[in-house]
Parts: structure tokens; sequence; C-alpha cells
């Protein structure tokens, strides 16, 4: 069994509250975080991975409170933080094999597995290289591969894709999608299309909690009938932007298409479009005053 358990988990600064009652069960498989900045998703993460202490509530590993299983929950965890910490001087090889000396891997072990990580994150021929030379993109690699040095069967990656051009979150989410689906693998980021083609569920965050969570097709389902297109005049595409949630807006030569995500028909002649990821993530973080 592999199940992760959250009963009410919050997180209060002050009066304040930055996670809210969250509850849910999390089982094999990639679980996508979405949310906009603020939403409260590094402090979940760093309550699951026992770094911050909860206000109220529970985490259950296989049945067992977290706080219970000590050392033992260290080490079926890895864990990416926003602000993955490296030694700029070490080379990409020695500091795998320091942080697998941290973590009691013994040598030859650790020697194998830095190798066959620095393979599966593409850094083999960078091995040598001092990180300071490394892109953005080759440093997130390197903190996935640390990640997963003890080969956790928690995984969990909090905004792994920031600052990354579309060529390397590409490559990023070819990485994750190629790790065993025999983990929890928990990503968040606040950009749909980290998670729309990889994650196996969605978990919308709002304001600290959790709105909706679902596979794609089940998140994909809720937003059909409410997003619209429909063909406006140049001069009227700010009133519609003002009045409407706008997903798209596409200059044709028929004039400019809106694409709307709206309860109801935006205007007569809004035809229904199918739904997809960005449309139900604008539905969910329209501005309160915006539903209708
Ligand atoms: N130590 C703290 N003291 C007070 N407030 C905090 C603290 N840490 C976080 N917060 C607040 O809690 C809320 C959630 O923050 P959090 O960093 O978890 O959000 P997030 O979704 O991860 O955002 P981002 O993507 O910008 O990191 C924010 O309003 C933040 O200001």
């Amino acid at each position: 069994m592999l199940e992760l358990t959250l009963e009410g988990v919050t997180k209060k600064y002050g009066s304040r509250a930055a996670v809210n009652g969250i509850s849910m069960k999390l089982t094999r498989g990639v679980y996508g975080l979405l949310g906009a900045n603020g939403s409260g998703k590094t402090t979940l993460l760093r309550i699951i991975c026992g770094i911050l202490e909860a206000t109220e509530g529970r985490i259950l590993y296989d049945g067992t409170e977290v706080g219970k299983l000590g050392p033992e929950y260290r080490r079926i965890l890895g864990y990416l933080p926003q602000d993955f910490g490296y030694y700029p001087e070490f080379t990409a090889k020695r500091f795998l094999l320091y942080l697998a000396a941290l973590k009691a891997i013994p040598r030859r072990q650790a020697e194998e597995k830095a190798e066959e990580l620095l393979k599966k994150v593409g850094l083999e021929s960078d091995k040598g290289r001092k990180i300071k030379t490394f892109s953005g993109g080759m440093i997130r690699r390197l903190g996935i591969a640390q990640a997963l040095l003890n080969d956790p069967e928690i995984l969990i990656l909090d905004e792994p894709t920031a600052g990354l051009d579309p060529k390397e979150r590409i490559r990023f989410r070819n990485i994750i999608s190629s790790l065993s689906r025999d983990r929890i693998i928990i990503l968040s980021t606040h950009i749909v299309s980290d998670v729309e083609y990889i994650a196996d569920e969605i978990l919308l965050m709002k304001a600290g909690e959790l709105l909706t969570t679902g596979d794609i097709d089940h998140m994909l389902e809720r937003a059909r009938g409410k997003v619209w297109e429909c063909y406006v005049c140049p001069e009227d595409t700010e009133k519609y932007q003002a009045r409407f949630s706008v997903s798209n807006l596409r200059n044709t030569e028929q004039g400019v298409r809106l694409r709307i995500v709206s309860d109801m028909r935006p205007l007569e002649t809004a035809v229904p479009a199918d739904p997809d990821l960005e449309d139900v993530y604008l539905y969910y973080f329209r501005e309160e005053g915006e539903h209708d």
C-alpha cells in the first residue's frame, strides 16, 4: 500500500490561514498542484515534507502519523524545494555524492545511483562540470536528481519549472513522465501546461483551500458549457474583457475572436467551445464578482 492522507491540514500565521483545512488521500501517480502565487502551495508542500508544522490537522503515511515515523519518513521522501540550494563550486557528480553521504547511502551504491540519475536527467556528459557553469534548466535537473537519490516513494517538487525556457520545460516534463509510476509525485506550479499532459490528477488550490480535485477529463467536463467563442469588433474588445473572463483573444479577418469563460452565453452570437485546462483554471480563478 502507498497512501498519504491529509486530514484537515491547516497552517495559520497570526489569524490568517495560509493553508486552510485541506483533506485528501493520495496514492500512486502524478498530482499537479495548481494555484496562483500565494495560494499556499509551498506551505502545504513543506508541511507534507515535515519541514513546517501544521497548526491543525494531521498527515498519515499508510495509516501512521508521519510525526511518529521520524527519520523513517525522511527515507521515503524526496524533495526539490523552490529555492534549491547547491554548492556552485562542486561538480554535479560531487554534489550528488555529497548529498548521498548526508543521506547515509553507502559509497558504492551512491556512486552507481549518481551515475544512473545523471543519465536520467541528461547531465551525464556534464557531470564533471562545476554547477556554477550550469544553466537554470540544468540546475533544476540536478535538483530532481538529488531528490531521487534515495529512490523515494513520495517525491515533492515545488515549482520545478520556474524560470525555465519552453524547451527545458518540455524536457523536465518528460523526465517526470519517465519516473516510475510506483510513487506519489506532487508537482506544484502556476502554469497549466506544466501539468496538463503529465498529471494523473489535478489539485486546484486557491487562498489556502483545495477548490477541486480530479483527473483532467473530469476537470474539462466540469467546464463544459462554460466556454464560448464569438467574434466582436476590435473597438468592443476592451468592453468584453472588462465584463467577462477572456481566456484568449485573436485578431482574424472576421473581427476579434474572443474565447470567454462564463456560466451564461456571453452574447447572442457566441457558440460553445470545447474547454481546455486553461479555461478550467480561469473558471476557478475568476475574480469574485466576475462569476455570473
Ligand atoms: N512565514 C510566513 N509568515 C507569514 N505569512 C506567510 C509565511 N509563509 C507564507 N505566508 C503567506 O501564506 C500565503 C501562502 O504562501 P505560499 O508561499 O505557501 O504560497 P504559494 O502558493 O507557494 O506561492 P508562490 O508560488 O508565490 O510560492 C501567502 O499569502 C504568504 O504571504
